[in-house]
């Protein structure tokens, strides 16, 4: 396949489908960062790859931009093999997100936005006004940031500015190593939240190396649990990972919280009952069908109640009790040791 497979599998779209298949990584003193893991992200989906420290997370993402080399397995972008291209051009076309960012320090931030442009041969007319673009999509005013060095920005927003750098060149792939992880956490909060409105417009296939659960829970549309080894022990929706975790190990990874955690991603349609099974409906708070089990609880508890009512297009639809909320399929009893 010639060095442009990748450019012209995406021309036209946004985002490609990621497979890694039997993919490992054994390090030339024997150390076995990753041992067997396949998996597949399709196009436009967000993946966090989540475990303790040392359980060969950014290898793995290191893997699929070629950064390190698999010592087995195969890496699919769209289908095309990333070992029969050329890495460097391979990389103009992947975003890569690091946790301090690695801005250019001598070069104003409209320049390092242009970075990948520049190296594609894009005109300087189209370089500003995508860097522009771009800085007005991760919300810094273009004419107050444009020009200014890394130095004159807060952490947060040099961390936006990674994101836009490796936006520039509007890739299939964009891959991101703890890239909120070295501000703090009210940043974070904020970075992460505009992060999801980031994605929800451009939708681009994302993976996400964190240790935070609680940002792989907030998101991620799947996460993959590594274990020592480089070993995957659960590749799920983040519900699902909270309700059913496969193994004792992910349930104590994922926390003693989890049953909290697990309302904020799970639909109130799951714990809803028929109307008609208790009385007096009009008395009670409600919550729209589109909210969560998070939402229901909140509105019984400033409702003071102990059930709330679903509503869809204003019409009752159905009921949620405070105990229904807890009552999702036990995640000890399908744990195994
Ligand atoms: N060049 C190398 N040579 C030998 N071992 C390495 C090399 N790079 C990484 N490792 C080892 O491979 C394993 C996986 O490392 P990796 O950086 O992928 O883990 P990680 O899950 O990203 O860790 P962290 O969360 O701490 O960043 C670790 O045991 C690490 O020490």
């Amino acid at each position: 396949m010639d060095a442009t497979a990748i450019k012209d599998a995406g021309a036209g779209r946004t985002a490609a489908s990621i497979t890694l298949e039997n993919i490992g990584k054994v390090y030339p003193d024997g150390t076995v960062a990753v041992g067997d893991i396949s998996l597949e992200v399709s196009a436009g989906e967000l993946a966090v790859l989540i475990g303790p420290s040392g359980c060969g997370k950014s290898t793995v993402l290191r893997m699929i931009n070629r950064l390190i080399e698999p010592s087995k397995g195969r890496i699919l972008i769209d289908g095309a093999d990333v070992a029969a291209q050329d890495p460097v051009e391979l990389r103009r076309h992947i975003g890569y997100v690091i946790q301090n960012v690695g801005l250019f320090p001598h070069q104003s931030i409209r320049t390092n936005i242009g970075t990948v442009p520049r190296l594609l041969g894009w005109d300087r007319k189209r370089i500003r006004e995508r860097a522009d673009e771009l800085l007005e999509l991760v919300g810094l005013d273009p004419n107050r940031y444009g020009g200014r060095y890394p130095h004159e920005l807060s952490g947060g927003q040099r961390q936006r500015v990674g994101v836009a750098r490796a936006l520039a060149a509007d890739p299939l792939v964009l891959l991101m190593d703890e890239p909120f992880s070295a501000v703090d956490p009210i940043v974070r909060g904020r970075l992460q939240e505009e992060f999801l409105r980031l994605q929800a417009s451009v939708r681009k296939t994302i993976v996400l190396v964190t240790h935070d659960i609680d940002e792989a829970v907030r998101l991620g549309d799947r996460i993959a649990v590594l274990a020592e080894g480089g070993r995957l022990m659960q590749y799920a929706t983040p519900a699902d990972l909270l309700s059913r975790p496969a193994t004792a190990a992910v349930s104590e990874f994922v926390g003693t919280d989890r049953g909290i955690r697990r309302l904020a991603v799970t639909g109130v349609r799951e714990a809803m009952r028929p109307v008609g099974q208790i009385e007096e409906i009009e008395r009670l708070p409600t919550v729209d069908v589109s909210g969560t089990l998070y939402d229901a609880l909140a509105a019984m508890l400033t409702g003071d109640a102990l059930n709330v009512v679903v509503l869809e297009d204003g019409t009752p639809v159905g009921t949620v009790s405070r105990s229904a909320l807890f009552d999702a399929p036990s995640a000890e009893a399908t744990a195994t040791a």
